[in-house]
Parts: C-alpha cells; sequence; structure tokens
C-alpha cells in the first residue's frame, strides 16, 4: 500500500491542507464538552444568564467553526483522493500498454480491466476514508482520553475495561475479513471475464443455442461472489452491535460510577455530562478507526493487486545499446528460429532459417497449428525468440527500437480488429495522412465503393468491433489500414480468406504493384494464393518442411503437394 504512496505526493498540499482542517474539528470538538460543563455547574448552579449566554454564543462560534473545517476537510481530501485515483489509473494503462503479449496472457483482459477500475475504485476509497478517519480517530481518541481522565482520572478506569474490548472486535474482524475481500476481488475477475465472453461471443452463444448454458455460467460465478459477498456482510452486521452494546455497557457503568461520585460529592453535574460525551467521542473514534481496518484489508487486497500489475516488468525490451538503422529496407532474415510460447513444454517453431528480400513476396503455407501466425509475431517482437536471431536489414531486431521497428511494418491480422470510429480514423490509424492518402489505400484494397456506398462515406461511424459491416468489408478496411501506413514490410496473416475469388485478385494485384519494393509475407490457406509468391514456405508441425518456388516445391516437396492436391486437381494444374 505504502508502495502506491507517491502517485498522492503530487496532491501533498490538498492533503496537509485536509489533515489540519481534520485538527481545527478535532480541537473544536473536544472543546465543546467543556463549554457545556461550564455552563451546567456554574451557570446554571449560579442561575447566571449571562454567562450562559456568552458560553452558550461561544459554544455555537466553536460548532460553526468545527463544522466549517470538516466541510473543507471533506472537499479537499476528496480532490486529493479522486485526482490520486486518476493518475494511478493513467499510470496503470500506460503500463499495460508495454506489455507483450506473453503479460497480457498472464493476467488476462478481464482481470486487467478489473484491476485498473475496480480495484483503484477501493484504494480511491479508502484514501478518502484513510484521510477523513486516519488523522481524526487517533486525535479524537487521545484527545478524548486526555480530557476525560482531566475531568475525572477514577472514573476513567471504566474504560481499562470496556476499551479492550472493542478493539479485540476489531481484530477478530479484521483477521476474518482479509481473506474473504481479496476472494471477492478475484470473483469479480471471473464475473467479468465471463461477462465479457458472452457480450463478445453473443453470436455464436445464439447460434449454438448456448444461452441457457452461457445463463447457468454467468449465474454460478455471480452467485459465488454474492455468497462471498454476503459473508463478509454477515460478518460485518456483528459490527455495529457488538460496538454499541460496549459502548452502552460503557455509558451505563459511567452512570452508576459517576452517581455514586456525584452523591459522595467528589463530581459535578456537568463534568459528568462532559465525561459523558468524551467517551462517546472516544468510542466513536475507537468504531471509526474500526471501519478504517475493515475497509483496509479490501483496498489492501485491491493494492496488491495493482503492485503486482505495476511491477510486472515488460518481458520485452528497448535495448540498452539501441541500433539507429536509418532507413529500413526491409530484408528480413530468420537464423535458426526456436520459439516456445511463455509457459509452454513445446517449440512450436524449430530452427527455423529464411531470407525475404525487399521486392519479393514470401508464402508460408501449412496447416492449423503449424507456427505460421507464430512467425509473424515474432517479426513483430510480440514475444522474443527462444534461440537464434531475426534480422532485418542485418540488424537484430532485439536492438532496434521498437517504434522503429513496428514503424516499418504494415501488418493485417487473421482477426480483423476496427476501432469504433469513422472509416477515416480506422484507415489513418498508423499513420496521419490526408483524404487522398486514404482514399487511395481504400482504393488498393478494394475498398473504395463499399465505402462510397456507405451513408457518409469515409466519415461513416464504425460501430464497436465493426458490427455493422460485413467479414470482407472489414478485411478490406484492415488491408486498407496497413497499406495507408506505406510501410517497408507487409505481414498478411491469412486476410484474403475472408474475400471471395475476384475481390481477393483484385486485391492481390493492386497490392502487388503497391507492394513491388516491399518486403511482403503472406500467409495463406489457399494455394491459389501463394502459387506465384518468390518462395514458398511449407511449415509442417513447427519445422520447415520445403521452402522454394510452387513448381519446384510441387515436385520435391510432398507436404506441399498434398496440400495443392487437396485444393486443386492435376488436372486444373495443368
Ligand atoms: N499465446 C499463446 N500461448 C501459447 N500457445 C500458443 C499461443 N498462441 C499460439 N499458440 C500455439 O502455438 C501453435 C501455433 O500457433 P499459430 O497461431 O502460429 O498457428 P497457425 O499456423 O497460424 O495456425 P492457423 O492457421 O490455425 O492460424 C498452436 O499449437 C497454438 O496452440
Amino acid at each position: 500500500m505504502a508502495k502506491l504512496l507517491k502517485w498522492l505526493k503530487p496532491y501533498k498540499n490538498y492533503v496537509a491542507g485536509s489533515l489540519f482542517l481534520i485538527f481545527l474539528q478535532a480541537v473544536s470538538e473536544l472543546y465543546l464538552p467543556n463549554l457545556m460543563a461550564d455552563i451546567v455547574d456554574t451557570g446554571i448552579l449560579n442561575k447566571d444568564v449571562g454567562y450562559i449566554l456568552r458560553k452558550g454564543i461561544m459554544m455555537l462560534l466553536v460548532a460553526l467553526g468545527g463544522t466549517i473545517a470538516a466541510i473543507l476537510a471533506s472537499y479537499l481530501s476528496s480532490k486529493a483522493a479522486v485526482g490520486f485515483g486518476r493518475d494511478l489509473r493513467e499510470t496503470i494503462f500506460e503500463h499495460v500498454e508495454k506489455f507483450s503479449l506473453a503479460e497480457f496472457d498472464k493476467f488476462g483482459t478481464a482481470s486487467l480491466i478489473t484491476r485498473t477500475v475496480n480495484d483503484v475504485n477501493q484504494i480511491q476509497m479508502m484514501t478518502v476514508m484513510g484521510l477523513r478517519m486516519v488523522a481524526r480517530a487517533p486525535l479524537m481518541g487521545i484527545g478524548s482520553m486526555i480530557m476525560a481522565v482531566y475531568k475525572d482520572a477514577q472514573l476513567s478506569l471504566v474504560l481499562l475495561v470496556t476499551v479492550p474490548f472493542l478493539i479485540g472486535i476489531v481484530y477478530f474482524l479484521y483477521r476474518r475479513s482479509v481473506p474473504l475481500f481479496e476472494a471477492i476481488q478475484k470473483k469479480i475477475d471471473r464475473l467479468n471475464h465471463i461477462l465479457r465472453e458472452n457480450l463478445i461471443g453473443i453470436r455464436v452463444i445464439r447460434a449454438f443455442n448456448r444461452s441457457e448454458y452461457e445463463k447457468k455460467r454467468f449465474e454460478e460465478a455471480n452467485l459465488d461472489l454474492t455468497e462471498t459477498s454476503i459473508k463478509v456482510n454477515r460478518l460485518m452486521s456483528w459490527f455495529m452491535p457488538a460496538t454499541s452494546l460496549v459502548v452502552n455497557f460503557t455509558i451505563i457503568a459511567i452512570l452508576w460510577f459517576g452517581g455514586i461520585r456525584i452523591e459522595r460529592g467528589t463530581l459535578q453535574v456537568g463534568d459528568l455530562m462532559a465525561f459523558i460525551q468524551y467517551v462517546m467521542h472516544l468510542m466513536f473514534s475507537l468504531m471509526m478507526m474500526s471501519m478504517v481496518f475493515v475497509m483496509f484489508p479490501r483496498a489492501y487486497a485491491s493494492a496488491s493487486r495493482v503492485i503486482e500489475v505495476l511491477e510486472t516488468v515488460p518481458e520485452i525490451k528497448e535495448s540498452e545499446n539501441p541500433v539507429e538503422p536509418g532507413e529500413i529496407k526491409g530484408t528480413i532474415e530468420f537464423k535458426d528460429v526456436t520459439f516456445k510460447y511463455p509457459g509452454s513444454q513445446e517449440p512450436v517453431l524449430k530452427e527455423i532459417s529464411f531470407r525475404a528480400e525487399p521486392g519479393s513476396v514470401t508464402a508460408i503455407i501449412g496447416g492449423t497449428g503449424a507456427g505460421k501466425t507464430t512467425i509473424l509475431n515474432l517479426i513483430m517482437r510480440f514475444y522474443d525468440v527462444t534461440s537464434g536471431n531475426i534480422l532485418i536489414d542485418g540488424i537484430d531486431i532485439r536492438l532496434l527500437p521498437q517504434g522503429k521497428l513496428r514503424d516499418a511494418i504494415g501488418y493485417v491480422p487473421q482477426k480483423v480488429v476496427l476501432f469504433s470510429g469513422t472509416v477515416e480514423e480506422n484507415i489513418k490509424f498508423g499513420k496521419d495522412i490526408d483524404l487522398e492518402e486514404i482514399e487511395r489505400a481504400a482504393f488498393i484494397a478494394q475498398a473504395s465503393e463499399f465505402v462510397s456506398k456507405m451513408e457518409s462515406g469515409y466519415d461513416s461511424i464504425i460501430s464497436q468491433g465493426g458490427k455493422n459491416l460485413s467479414g470482407g468489408q472489414k478485411q478490406r478496411l484492415s488491408i486498407a489500414r496497413a497499406v495507408a501506413k506505406r510501410p517497408r514490410i507487409y505481414l498478411f496473416d491469412d486476410c484474403f480468406s475472408a474475400l471471395d475469388f475476384r475481390t481477393e485478385s483484385k486485391v492481390r494485384s493492386a497490392i502487388r504493384k503497391e507492394t513491388k519494393d516491399c518486403t511482403v509475407l503472406v500467409v495463406a490457406q489457399r494455394v491459389a494464393t501463394v502459387m506465384d509468391a518468390d518462395q514458398i514456405i511449407v511449415l509442417k508441425e513447427g519445422r520447415i518442411a520445403g521452402i522454394g518456388k510452387h513448381d519446384e516445391l510441387f515436385k520435391t516437396c510432398p507436404e506441399y503437394r498434398e496440400i495443392v492436391l487437396s485444393q486443386i486437381t492435376e488436372e486444373e494444374l495443368a
């Protein structure tokens, strides 16, 4: 928790101001019972109306001052806590942006969302409570104790019996609630995860008639969270009655012993009234502190989760001695690359070596799960190789600044990702270009026609995830986005399969012209897509089964021959 305090630093003036005001509020509250005792013991006993009025007005002024201080303290502490929460969320977001895919896989999207929103909220609430109560409760507690002893030291002995009871209750609840609060945060993660999957997969869920099953899954997670929350609340429901009971017993004991002392003439009525008020303040402070204690475990659990994210060092780091490559030309070379996903037993790529030159097209073909996408992931440095090297223009990509590397790449993923916004915003996502360039990119990707038919053309709104577009339309916008960057290297990950043959061949011939000086890597399933590539890499279970041109591979590589013949007959080939 203390580790997070550095985000509170910019707000230290607000914190100091609020602590000072809380101090003033506490002083005013401690002074009031004293004034009241004076009114009773001096004013009322001597029937001195003037004295009562003077002291009464003073009480009013002190109370007013205390109230103003309390309002201002609340304002300042809220400002500090809200700003602290905002900064923390921003820091987490920026940090997570630097994560490699391995760290994303480790936390999971749902958990990262819960940690950024819900956990930070818990910490923020704890900060407000902390600022208001942590300062006020000890001040009031100690102040009331001193004042009570000052009023009647002997009567204060009652507290020696009752205060340990209160502390015992708080300690018991604290020990019991910590694990429950930790569990609650994990269960919120799980609920978010299921909810997210349901919202994203709603079409598939309906098509497969799995709504009931998903409903059950959600209900189970929801119930699980509810049960744990009820357990915590049940535990907490003991808190107020138990503490009230102790407080009321304390008051009864004070009235009992106080009455005896008044009878003996060793205590005045006003002082007893003030004493009771001080004791109430003391008990109230202890209750406040215990509320902080109760909130603390939850905030502590949240803080640990946030710190876990912040302390995760992204595996993919900028090199300490980066090589400034100047203009990237685009030669890609794999040298004996072996790669194992974090947490996996077996490598998915084994001893891969090939070279792709600018001005050439390299196609990668192979069965599902052969490791084709992984090759592209490695070129973009989403993961680092386990052994071997990947060189761009002869420089190991680990030595290249990541921004420079990715700026040189135009990537079209297998699964289209579009962002909510306009068509134009989506196309110029990788580079801020003018409308003419945007239209050019759309033209190459064969997207101009359908975009011009959309109601507002390039200003048409794309809904979340591109739900208002067809699969092929989304794919073409995704291609246009890559083309718009005018990169040196193109990585097409099986992105033509959503297009019909005619559109695919149009897109490919337009792209061929556009990319004639660039290095192009195409992952494909269709033989027609790879046939005219300058080199074809046949992947089988993470190894290169063959590399060469179509005719040569058809003769020499049985795996390639099998793929080709599964799609085209020998007569068609001839
Ligand atoms: N993030 C990951 N963590 C662990 N294993 C992974 C991860 N991503 C992929 N894999 C595994 O790596 C292997 C290769 O995956 P990859 O996506 O590269 O295959 P692919 O050849 O592109 O397949 P497809 O044609 O079906 O897209 C698969 O067995 C897959 O299970």
